[in-house]
């Protein structure tokens, strides 16, 4: 009797512990609701979409940990199907935000197929999201979001609440990405931080490198200059040597003035006023806008700020302003220098901080902090085949990239089209142009321009007279790489892309990665 009694106070007391052990952990890890976070080996999957790699290199290293459970599948997003998805107990997706919130283009079909009112269900389906963005844009991490919402609409099981990696705060990166690899380490994946110096945002992972040359290469356009830069190394680089360094595809980002540059700097620069006692009210300015878009610490700036109007203006003043900005590089290791070709610009009337200081401030002889990062989704192609190039103004960065690298392994069959503005003074790079068709490394050629009198065209004007050559070219196994301006070019060129090759080809293309953009 005593022990029956026994028995059931052990029993409540133990289902009792069970529930508080329930209710904590639910509560201690933000997860949303009670799934088993228990992951079978055989069903785990790390989906990716990402437009410049950084989703990508996220996902794998994330499947590298992952990788202590059991085999992991990486597959870019428009690769999962209902196939994939039934086969998959946890799902893990790391995912870009580009324009009002879509995908990049590795997730467009995903997401036609499955956040648009499909009535799929994924009951059996736990998931994560991972979501990069930069809050500089007014839809944040917004494709992570829909991901979120729109699997949880299919019945799937979210364990924990997006985590949301913005790239225009200094700290966040890290900050995030040590919960992301702590939650994985709950499911049982590797607990130690994998090595992420290529991604960390820490000024201590760039390189000084010195400017050799600049030059303006359209003068007298009606444009904003584009201006083409040279930089070599200015510190020994350990035992890396230059020709590891990146290859065509990859992108130069860039710290302007070797680290940052201080507020006051920065309102000298551009005539920005500041008025210190609207911050100590509470209200915004132009600059305190930007001060916050620049990735200063929110916490810097945002919280109430005391003080007399002077003192407060003084402290503003001696911040740090931190501008990374992403340039596609437009050279190969061979040629002995880094390039890069810049636009200088601004967004909504204030000019851009990196820009401005590469393309008129920074003095032949000037350092710069620099860094590679790897861009394996604008890469060559794995093998021999066909490349045909379509771009406008500073994209022909990535395209010269290319064509050297093809030029230096003797790939003569290359099509390039490319748009500007006016044939008189937006001929850029014309010698080397005319030094490839010489050569038979341009076969193909159509350079159009937007504002000539005679004969005004864009460059999906060139696809559409050229229909039949690119149906060909594209049956000889050819890949198309699109690189420069997202809305003014690349949005134009895919419309009409699938309107004379159909959506399905494009897409089925982009999958094998036959199609690709560095598009910005
Ligand atoms: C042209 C362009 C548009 C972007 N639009 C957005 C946006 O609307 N919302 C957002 O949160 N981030 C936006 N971003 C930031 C990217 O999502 C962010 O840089 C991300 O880390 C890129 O990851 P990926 O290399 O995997 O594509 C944009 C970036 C670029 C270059």
């Amino acid at each position: 009797m005593l022990t029956e009694r026994l028995l059931l106070v052990l029993a409540v007391l133990l289902g009792y512990a069970a529930l508080c052990l329930w209710q904590f952990r639910r509560g201690s890890s933000g997860r949303l609701q009670s799934v088993d976070s228990s992951v079978s080996a055989a069903s785990m999957l790390v989906a990716y979409a990402s437009q410049s790699g950084v989703a990508l290199a996220l996902a794998q290293s994330s499947a590298k940990a992952l990788l202590a459970i059991g085999p992991v599948r990486v597959l870019p997003l428009n690769r999962v199907d209902d196939a994939v998805l039934a086969g998959t107990e946890h799902a893990f997706f790391v995912a870009s935000t580009y324009g009002e919130g879509e995908p990049p283009d590795n997730g467009n079909r995903f997401a036609r197929r499955y956040l648009n009112g499909s009535s799929a269900q994924f009951s059996h389906l736990k998931f994560s999201v991972l979501a990069l963005g930069d809050s500089a844009y007014q839809h944040f991490c917004a494709f992570g979001h829909k991901l979120h919402e729109g699997l949880s609409s299919h019945g799937a099981a979210p364990v924990f609440a997006p985590l949301e990696l913005d790239g225009n705060t200094a700290g966040n990166a890290d900050a995030v990405l040590q919960r992301w690899y702590q939650q994985l380490a709950r499911f049982g994946a590797e607990s130690s931080l994998p090595d992420l110096t290529e991604l960390s945002f820490h000024r201590d992972h760039y390189q000084s490198w010195h400017l050799d040359a600049r030059k303006v290469v359209n003068v007298g356009s009606v444009g904003e200059p584009l201006v083409y830069l040279k930089f070599s190394p200015a510190q020994v680089l350990g035992d890396v040597a230059l020709d590891t360094l990146w290859q065509a595809g990859d992108i130069a980002e860039v710290l302007p003035r070797n680290s940052v540059i201080r507020c006051a700097e920065f309102a000298a620069m551009y005539k920005l006023d500041f008025d210190a006692s609207l911050l100590i009210d509470g209200k915004a300015s132009k600059l305190i806008d930007e001060l916050q878009r620049r990735a200063l610490p929110a916490s810097d700036i945002a919280g109430p700020v005391v003080g007399d109007p002077d003192s407060v203006s003084a402290w503003v003043m001696s911040l740090p302003l931190l501008a990374k900005r992403e340039y596609s590089i437009a050279s190969v290791p061979e040629d002995g220098s880094l390039d890069l070709l810049v636009r200088v610009q601004g967004r909504d009337g204030i000019p851009g901080v990196a820009s401005h200081w590469l393309g008129r401030h920074l003095a032949v002889g000037d350092s710069l902090a620099l860094r590679v990062r790897r861009n394996p989704l604008f890469h060559a192609p794995e093998s021999n085949i066909p490349v045909i190039f379509i771009g406008n103004g500073s994209g022909f960065a990535g395209i010269r990239a290319h064509l050297r690298a093809r030029q230096l392994s003797n790939r003569k069959d290359n099509w390039l089209m490319f748009g500007e503005r006016s044939p008189r003074a937006d001929r850029i790079f014309s010698d080397e142009i005319a030094e490839w068709q010489d050569h038979g490394y341009l076969p193909h050629i159509d350079l159009t321009f937007s504002r000539c009198r005679e004969q005004p065209a864009y460059v999906q004007d060139a696809i559409l007279a050229n229909v039949a050559d690119l149906k060909a070219w594209l049956s000889a196994g050819a890949a198309i790489y699109v690189c420069g301006s997202r809305e003014g070019m690349a949005a134009g060129v895919d419309r009409q892309l699938r309107r004379v090759l159909g959506d399905e080809q494009l897409d089925d293309l982009a999958d094998a990665g036959l199609y690709c953009r560095d598009v910005y």
